[in-house]
């Protein structure tokens, strides 16, 4: 019988995963497993920025097209000829794994703390009790990647914020040209562009390490990205998983490639034109990997409403106003980011505002 632990679980993957028994905190219920379909490849656009940005017209709104009809049934796409250095790229992964390898004490002097997005999470232990998953994250903001890193770390550290700071910087650089092509595709130029001009973005790298039972856990549980467009690169190990037309798919990891999807805060900044979508992160027994993530969100108090071409009488007012400060808080402090995140921040929304608490869109 297993024994009931009133401390909270030590995620500590050098013991872990070496570990046959699976602590129960980190089995998942039979239905959230991952089953031997879900390996099947999802096929997904590849979209080649660097022939949106040719100069041809005809070619840019072709492109628009196969990325709107992407984003319009699930909203993910893949994107070659980025423009990011790929010297950069394996930089930011090498010492991200360096980081991760380190003692679980050294790295706890980053530790995340309660309520706050920012810092280094050893599975969620200490934040939820059940259904933890196989991961250590790290997240900071791009705006002040290095700053943070060195502020937390220390001097010794100075080479990672910096690599770190010129990943976040490529990353904003890049999220911009996206939204040139996403606004391009619903007709509204560079408004979207515009809109996150000074956005104020989170990067997350995502470890996980092997596991001997990975059938039993997930690596990151379904969820759709609160955020508004998400940016991932995956090292070469497998493991991203989405659930489209009622059956999981993977993507598997492509060199040189990045995996784009629509967070819900966008969804409803496109009235809900563009969808976001369901997926997860699964583990292997061999291999740990690794993930690097960036998650657009805009200037904190800025109020998301759709640019008045997107509203009319067939496309209504999907969700009302709100500034990504109230769903950031709504994500860390009354509600574990799922597969139900949109819906029930709306309906929480339309509450506090029947009961008088002041929200954005009075
Ligand atoms: C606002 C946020 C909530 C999460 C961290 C940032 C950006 C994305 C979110 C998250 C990664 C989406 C998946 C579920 C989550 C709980 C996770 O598994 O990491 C989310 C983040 C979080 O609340 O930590
Ligand atoms: O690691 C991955 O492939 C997915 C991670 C993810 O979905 C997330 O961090 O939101
Ligand atoms: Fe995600």
């Amino acid at each position: 019988m297993a024994t009931q632990t009133m401390q909270p679980l030590v995620f500590d993957a050098s013991v872990l995963s070496r570990k046959p028994d699976i602590p129960t905190e980190l089995v998942w219920s039979e239905k959230d497993r991952p089953t031997s379909d879900s390996f099947d490849e999802l096929d997904l656009p590849v979209i080649d920025l660097a022939s949106f940005f040719s100069g041809n017209d005809e070619t840019a709104l072709e492109i628009a097209k196969q990325v709107g009809e992407a984003c319009a049934k699930h909203g993910f796409f893949l994107l070659t000829n980025h423009g990011v250095d790929e010297g950069l790229l394996e930089e930011a992964q090498r010492r991200t794994e360096g980081f991760f390898r380190m003692s679980l004490e050294e790295k706890e002097r980053v530790k995340r703390k309660a309520g706050e997005i920012f810092g280094y999470a050893s599975s969620f232990t200490g934040r939820f009790a059940s259904n933890l998953p196989w991961k250590e994250t790290l997240s900071i903001p791009t705006n002040a990647a290095e700053e943070y890193i060195v502020k937390t770390l220390g001097d010794d550290f100075q080479q990672y914020g910096n690599v770190l700071q010129k990943y976040s910087n490529a990353m904003n650089k890049l999220v911009l040209e996206i939204l040139e092509v996403l606004g391009l595709s619903l007709g509204v130029g560079r408004w979207f562009r515009d809109f996150y001009s000074d956005n104020d973005s989170i990067f997350r790298a995502n470890y996980y390490p092997s596991c001997l039972k990975p059938d039993l856990t997930l690596g990151t549980g379904p969820h759709y990205d609160p955020t508004s467009v998400t940016i991932l690169h995956q090292d070469e190990i497998t493991g991203l998983q989405v659930f489209v037309d009622g059956k999981w798919y993977t993507v598997s990891p492509k060199p040189n490639t990045f995996v784009i999807n629509i967070g819900d805060a966008f969804m409803a900044l496109t009235n809900k034109r563009y969808k976001s979508c369901m997926h997860r992160a699964v583990v292997n027994s061999t291999a740990a990997r690794k993930s690097l993530v960036f998650f657009l969100c805009p200037r904190k108090d800025k109020i998301l409403r759709p640019p008045e071409s997107l509203i009319n009488a067939e496309h209504p007012r999907a969700y009302p106003d709100f500034t990504w400060a109230t769903m950031e808080e709504f994500t860390q402090k009354h509600y574990r980011a799922d597969t139900q995140t949109a819906n029930v921040f709306a309906r929480w929304l339309q509450k506090n505002k029947e009961e008088g608490i002041t929200v954005e869109w009075d």
